[in-house]
């Protein structure tokens, strides 16, 4: 199964963005038609996204979303059709605040995909919490249909909903980040992605809140800007170091467990069963990085 560290935002509005960002190496393009387009051009924004899922090339494109507009707009019914006709892999739905909504969502999907042929549940969902009402539901929003993959965490939002300012240490963002790292497992989805950087030429500090991130249980970040794909997939990506002690952790265990052994030491450290698991993890999760790096031109 393929795993998504970088998942890179390109305006509906702009063509040109758009055909870059399927170029690069992230491992996903959102397609924006919400807060990226400015009111006036939604309609034009759909269309031109409609257009660029169309062309022949696009096949070869990382895996596709689009961000629809928010649920309570006027844009939001027409925005899914065009998701769903645009054969996108799945949908961002921004300020995600009640699974009631979700629920909505995932008939809405089901009557499209049978209208166009789709197998049935295909097309996946990626709730955006970014406001304290969808932190507080979001254990409910992550179960509120099989469609929904991974939750994602908008910061900018979330903080003038809890009327604060953004800080470098980020703490005003920890209870609502762990939050959704809980919710997400205790629903059984993988780790959610953590919300975007926006100062695009700080390169350290994109570094450090990513590094904030993946501590915290993330398991990607939303990104605006090409420039910041190899900082995020080195962080979401492990190390040689990792990757080699985890190898030996579980060969290690292996070789006990033959001799009758439950728990041993290596290198001066306990190894037990959990140890294992989180070895196991490393490793899996390179082999599916492998496979999603593979796909990429
Ligand atoms: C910021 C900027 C305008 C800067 O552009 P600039 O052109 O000035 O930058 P340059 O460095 O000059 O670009 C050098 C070359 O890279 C190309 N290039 C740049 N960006 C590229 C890209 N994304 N994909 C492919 N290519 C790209 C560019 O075309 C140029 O190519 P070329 O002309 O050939 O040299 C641009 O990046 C951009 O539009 N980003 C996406 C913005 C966006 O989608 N925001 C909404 C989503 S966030 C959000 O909503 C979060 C949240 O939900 C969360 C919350 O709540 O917290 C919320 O509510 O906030
Ligand atoms: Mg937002």
């Amino acid at each position: 199964m393929k795993k998504h560290r970088t998942w890179l935002f390109a305006p509906g509005n702009h063509p040109r963005t758009m055909e870059k960002a399927m170029k690069t190496q992230t491992d996903i393009v959102i397609y924006d038609l919400e807060d990226a387009v400015p009111l006036d051009e939604k309609e034009q924004a759909r269309e031109i996204v409609r257009e660029h899922l169309q062309e022949k090339h696009i096949d070869k494109a990382p895996y596709k979303l689009l961000r629809v507009n928010e649920s309570t707009s006027p844009f939001f019914t027409q925005d899914v059709i065009a998701g769903a006709r645009g054969n996108v892999d799945g949908i961002v739905l921004p300020k995600s605040d009640h699974p009631e909504h979700i629920k909505d969502v995932d008939q809405q999907l089901a009557a499209l995909e049978q209208e166009l042929g789709y197998e049935v549940g295909k097309i996946q969902l990626f709730p955006l919490i970014e406001s304290a009402l969808g932190v507080h539901n979001s254990y409910e929003i992550a179960k509120a249909s099989p469609r929904v993959t991974r939750l994602s965490f908008g910061a900018i939002d979330y903080t003038s909903d809890i009327q604060t300012k953004l800080s470098e240490s980020g703490e005003e963002l920890l209870y609502a980040q762990s939050q959704l790292v809980n919710s997400s497992y205790a629903a059984g989805i993988e780790g959610p992605i953590d919300t975007v950087y926006a100062d695009f030429q700080n390169e350290e500090g994109l570094l450090r809140e990513t590094q904030r991130g993946s501590r915290l249980g993330f398991k990607g970040k939303m990104i605006i800007h090409p420039k910041q794909i190899e900082v995020v997939h080195n962080v979401y990506t492990p190390g040689d170091e990792e990757v080699e002690e985890a190898k030996e952790i579980v060969n290690a265990y292996q070789q006990a467990n033959e001799q009758g052994d439950g728990a041993i030491q290596l290198n001066g450290k306990m190894i037990d069963v959990p140890v294992v698991k989180s070895a196991q993890q490393t490793l899996d999760l390179v082999e599916a990085l492998k496979e999603t790096d593979d796909t990429k031109a």
